[in-house]
């Protein structure tokens, strides 16, 4: 018979390198991984043979067995679920299709952490190279006549070729390294050390393991199982199972519903940011299953996007097992039984915040970014998703405030929530929007995702306070008696104010006074309904067709540049050169709020001018 040797797919080989060159010290957990993959397959066959009556497996005994054969030093891991073609074989063994993988192998060459690197990528049946110096797989699928015989012994290539008699399913038989205490690899071959690895890693698999005669897992549904019953590392395990994240999950809770529409829920918050959280391609949803049988990964309608990290287990006992992607989305139960779930996430977060401050530190960390888009998406639960967020403010370099203590810290006279966006805390500490609710004493948030420019636009305010930009709109700081004031100073101003308005129209819509400066002569702010800066640029990134957005340049009236021009705007008569000198203000308006300079050359020439005839 034909044999083809091929070569393993780059990132495949550099992973493949990584697992023979171990660098985990548990190299236990390759049992793991082909037992819930086996389980997989069994899954898998079960619910294709509810969907494809034309298919003939049988599904009477699914099941996995494990041999051990210790004279050949071999462990096989035998199922008779759903099996691979040819093509799926070298297109699942041979490479990885997981988005992300060049930019995870970059990141776990740069870090001295591989371990929890990989535990957040998962590396599945490549794992057996932990322990095996070769390892055979032979599957067959239904569909096919034949089966086909993939072995490697992880180097660079593999070979494949046909099997004329295989069994349905799959079995992979590693021809086990030898035995080496030092290096950690006991005897696999070894009954009580099998049955000790799976009654550990994967009790809870609804498929029987068999080891001989004996089934060795107790194959109860964990939640199904009273809580009382279930340990941590239960259900720690679990999450592994169907998370492939190798890490301890951050939270575990349940829910349970009764009555009409019935169903039980087993849920998850990773500890880390999962690696595709952000990307295009990303997965959401939880498992579903319906009276213990596994129907689909990722079910979307039972998670809103924006809680697209929570992993776990929604077990619904009236739904049918044909039950399609399409169908869930417009089912009136699911949808309720969905808003109940984002409830329950986002109480046991609130709760997290008051019993695990440092569990809550870590979920806002990792996963806030993607809570908050759920401030745009999720209108009917705006409040309780502003409760459980955290925002660096002026209050302190380091630490986080909710709003809730942000609030607690209000001044006597402070009317609003003030906050500024931009790109980093740098650019908006430095900026001179601050400088007058610095002196007023007013903490002011920043905001430095890209998320919360679009969020503050759509949410207008917190248990009654007002969401205040501090650099839109105007900015109402000011005493009774300082108004009276400000009022004077603008009839005083308005001829400068006036002239400045057409001087500088190519570059602002208005120039008026400001009461948000103290030691800053100007800074530059937008109209309360305009676009920020950085919003306009995602838009025009975008695509979109947007008109010239002018904004406002604010003068201190108290700078002694600012008083100065005014004088001698009042006492000259030909403002041609005064036009330079707003045109200069201007520009160190936008550069002091991190902007740019639409004609830098323009404007050091201006300067350098200026320059001159001050030596
Ligand atoms: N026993 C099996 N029966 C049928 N298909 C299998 C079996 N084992 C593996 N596969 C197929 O090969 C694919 C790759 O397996 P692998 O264990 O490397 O990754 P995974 O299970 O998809 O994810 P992870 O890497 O997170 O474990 C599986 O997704 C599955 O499609």
């Amino acid at each position: 018979m034909h044999v083809e040797t091929l070569e393993f797919q780059s990132e495949a080989r550099q992973l493949l390198q990584l697992m023979i060159h171990s660098i985990y010290s548990n190299k236990d957990t390759f049992l793991r991984e082909l037992v819930s993959n086996a389980s997989d397959a069994l899954d898998k066959l079960r619910l294709e043979t509810f969907r494809d009556k034309d298919l003939t497996a049988d599904i009477s005994d699914l099941h996995i067995a494990i041999e051990a054969d210790e004279e050949q030093h071999t462990l096989t891991v035998r199922d008779n679920g759903i099996g691979m073609t040819r093509d799926e074989v070298v297109e699942l063994i041979g490479t990885i299709a997981k988005s992300g993988t060049a930019e995870f192998l970059r990141k776990l060459k740069e870090s001295d952490q591989q371990q929890d690197l990989i535990g957040q990528f998962g590396i599945g049946f490549y794992s057996t190279f932990m322990v095996a110096d070769k390892v055979t797989l032979v599957t067959r699928h239904p569909h096919a006549a034949e089966g086909v015989r993939w072995e490697s012994s992880g180097e660079s290539t593999y070979t494949i070729d046909a099997v004329a008699d295989a069994p349905q399913g799959t079995s992979v038989t590693l021809h086990l390294k030898p035995v080496d205490a030092d290096d950690q690899l006991p005897d696999y071959t070894a009954k009580g050390k099998i049955t000790e690895i799976v009654k550990r890693y994967s009790d809870f698999i609804t498929w029987p393991v068999r080891l001989g005669e004996e089934t060795i897992n107790s194959r109860k549904a964990l939640w199904a199982r009273s809580s009382s019953d279930v340990t941590d590392e239960e259900y720690a395990e679990f999450y592994r199972h169907i998370s492939h994240d190798w890490n301890s999950p951050l939270e575990t809770f349940r829910m349970q519903a009764e009555g009409t529409f019935e169903y039980q829920a087993l849920l998850f918050i990773p500890s880390q940011a999962p690696m595709d959280l952000f990307m295009r391609e990303r997965k959401r949803g939880v498992q579903l299953y319906v009276k213990r049988v596994f129907i689909m990964d990722d079910c979307e309608a039972l998670m809103p996007e924006y809680l697209r990290f929570v992993k776990g287990v929604v077990d619904a006992q009236d739904l049918s097992l044909n039950v399609s992607r399409e169908i869930l989305q417009q089912d009136r139960q699911i949808q309720l039984m969905r808003r109940r779930l984002v409830k329950k996430v986002l109480s046991t977060v609130k709760t997290m915040m008051t019993e695990k401050p440092d569990n809550y530190a870590t979920f806002w960390r990792e996963l806030g970014g993607a809570v908050k888009e759920g401030l745009l998406s999720d209108v009917e639960n705006r409040e309780s998703i502003l409760a459980i967020s955290s925002f660096a403010s002026t209050n302190s370099p380091d630490d986080l405030t909710t709003l809730k203590q942000y609030v607690e810290r209000m001044k006597d006279d402070q009317q609003h929530i003030y906050f500024m966006t931009g790109d980093s805390r740098a650019t908006i500490e430095n900026s001179p929007h601050l400088e007058a609710l610095r002196a007023k004493g007013f903490e002011v948030l920043i905001l430095t995702d890209a998320i919360d420019e679009m969020w503050v636009e759509a949410v207008p305010q917190f248990e009654g306070r007002q969401f205040q930009s501090i650099a839109k709109g105007q900015v109402d700081l000011e005493t009774e008696e300082e108004k009276s004031a400000t009022s004077e100073r603008e009839k005083d101003f308005a001829d400068l104010l006036a002239w400045m308005t057409t001087s500088l129209s190519e570059h602002v819509k208005q120039v008026r006074l400001s009461s948000r400066l103290t030691t800053s002569a100007a800074c530059i702010v937008g109209d309360q309904h305009d676009l920020t800066p950085t919003l306009e640029k995602m838009y025009r990134a975008m695509g979109q067709e947007l008109p010239q957005i002018k904004r406002i340049l604010e003068l201190n009236p108290t700078h002694p540049l600012v008083t100065s021009l005014h004088e001698a705007f009042g006492s000259r008569s030909d403002h041609t050169e005064l036009s330079d000198t707003v045109e200069l203000l201007y520009g160190m308006a936008l550069l002091a709020e991190g902007g740019e300079l639409t004609d830098p050359s323009r404007f050091v020439r201006l300067l350098s001018d200026r320059l001159q005839r001050t030596l």
